[in-house]
Formats: C-alpha cells, sequence, structure tokens
C-alpha cells in the first residue's frame, strides 16, 4: 500500500432506503404514485437518481416496493433502461413495517450512516441529501425540515389559537441516522403507528433539525405532481 493510500480519510459508510411501498390511497390513481410519470419517467426513477449521485457516496441503495409491483417496477427498469445499482426489498403494512424490513437487508453491515427517503419526494436538492448525512455524522441523527409559510393556528373545544410558527417545523426526509440508533429504534414494536423516523428515534437519541428544502415537496395528491412537473421544468 502506497504511503498516500495508508493516510487517505475514509468516509463512513453510506446506506439509504427509499420506501415506496405504499399504494397512494390518497393519490386516487390507477397505481402506486410511485410509478405515475413525472416528466416522461416514474417518480421513484426521479429519486433513485438523485441517491445515486456519485458525490453523496452512498454504498448500497434499497428500494422498498410492495411485493406485488416488482414486476411492474422491473418492466420500468427495462423501459426506462436504468441501470443505478439498487437492492429491491419487499415492503409491510405500514410506512414502519417496510423501513423495518430495508433495515433487516443490512444486518451484516456493522456500522454506518442511513438515510430513509420517501420514494415519492423525486425533487430533493442534492444538497440537502448531503447536509443531512453529514449532519447525522456528527449528531446521531438528523432530518430535513421547513419552517410552515402560513400562519399556524391549534384547535381547541372554544375554537382555535395561534401558534408560534418560529418554534414549529415541518418535516421532511431524508431523515439519517447511524445505522446501531435506528436499527435499536427499529425494534421497538409499540412504535410502529409512527409515519416517521425521527418521531421512532427520539426516545433514544435527540434529533438534529437540517434547513430542508420548499422544492422538496412529497408527492401525496393530485396538485403534487402538477407542482412537481412546474418545478422540475
Ligand atoms: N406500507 C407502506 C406505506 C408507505 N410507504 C412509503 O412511505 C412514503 C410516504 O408515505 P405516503 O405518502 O403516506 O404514501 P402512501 O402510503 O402510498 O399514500 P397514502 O397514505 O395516500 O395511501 C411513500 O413513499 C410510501 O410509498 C411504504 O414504503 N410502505
Ligand atoms: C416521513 C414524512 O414524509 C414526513 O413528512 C411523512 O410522515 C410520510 O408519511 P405520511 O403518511 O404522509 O404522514
Amino acid at each position: 500500500m502506497s504511503s498516500a493510500a495508508a493516510s487517505a480519510p475514509t468516509q463512513t459508510p453510506r446506506f439509504a432506503i427509499l420506501v415506496a411501498g405504499g399504494s397512494g390511497t390518497r393519490m386516487g390513481a390507477d397505481r402506486p404514485k410511485q410509478f405515475l410519470e413525472l416528466r416522461g419517467e416514474p417518480v421513484l426513477l426521479h429519486t433513485l437518481r438523485r441517491f445515486s449521485e456519485a458525490a453523496l457516496g452512498v454504498q448500497e441503495c434499497i428500494v422498498v416496493l410492495p411485493a406485488a409491483q416488482f414486476e411492474t417496477w422491473q418492466q420500468l427498469c427495462t423501459l426506462h433502461h436504468i441501470k443505478l445499482p439498487h437492492t429491491v426489498v419487499a415492503g409491510g403494512e405500514s410506512r414502519w413495517a417496510s423501513v423495518r424490513n430495508g433495515l433487516a437487508h443490512l444486518n451484516a453491515q456493522p456500522a454506518g450512516i442511513i438515510a430513509v427517503h420517501d420514494g415519492v419526494r423525486p425533487l430533493t436538492p442534492l444538497s440537502v441529501i448531503e447536509a443531512t448525512y453529514a449532519a447525522a455524522a456528527v449528531h446521531g441523527a438528523a432530518i430535513a425540515a421547513v419552517t410552515p409559510k402560513d400562519s399556524v393556528r391549534g384547535l381547541s373545544k372554544e375554537g382555535s389559537y395561534a401558534l408560534d410558527r418560529s418554534r414549529l417545523r415541518l418535516v421532511q426526509t431524508p431523515q439519517c441516522f447511524e445505522l446501531g440508533l435506528l436499527r435499536r429504534a427499529y425494534q421497538l414494536p409499540e412504535l410502529s403507528t409512527f409515519t416517521d423516523d425521527a418521531s421512532v428515534v427520539e426516545d433514544l437519541h435527540p434529533i438534529h433539525i437540517v434547513p430542508g428544502d420548499y422544492r422538496n415537496l412529497k408527492i401525496t395528491t393530485p396538485e403534487d405532481l402538477l407542482l412537481a412537473e412546474a418545478l422540475l421544468g
């Protein structure tokens, strides 16, 4: 080994789980929203492409899909000439179960930083992904989030009351963690109703917040797809 190679800095391995195991009920389309076309390509392909950027150095990207949709994804990969390396894993009944299945695939990995990202967030800037991985390497747990732009009110029996929006954040993904921490958190089945990873981890470890991006839309209802088309244009 040359002396240069011996002294090269070693980055903690990075992994990613792209959860796309849902059925897209709120979208009400003829297929799960991760397969809908955005600028001529499946939503999930846009997302996968972002995590495949060489600059991020992600060692393994796991795509979690409904088992019944494996063939659809394979056909889409062939149709769109998708050569991006990734591992397909079957999802579960809930987002929590899908993340847990993705994590189980990494059981042999001793350490690293793992990003959990919604397969239906196709517009996440690379800078947000990088900043979230980097913050998790320092703090153990980091998520992307933005401040609400509108005034926010809480509901009460009597009516409603003002909330201080500067103390609120709208949670996005990616959500990045030390691998061992996320594993421990996902061993607790009593947390299985949570729909984001920070909520699953927070009793074990504080969650650091990284500035997200207003373009980092989650495709949930039909107007989100229109917005995403416009933003990509
Ligand atoms: N059993 C599930 C449910 C959700 N997800 C994924 O978690 C992300 C965020 O969930 P959401 O937007 O709620 O997706 P759906 O469950 O598909 O939508 P809906 O709630 O409208 O049915 C999506 O990428 C979705 O595919 C998953 O992997 N497995
Ligand atoms: C993880 C998430 O994207 C954060 O906003 C969100 O919780 C996903 O699930 P939901 O079912 O749309 O709440």
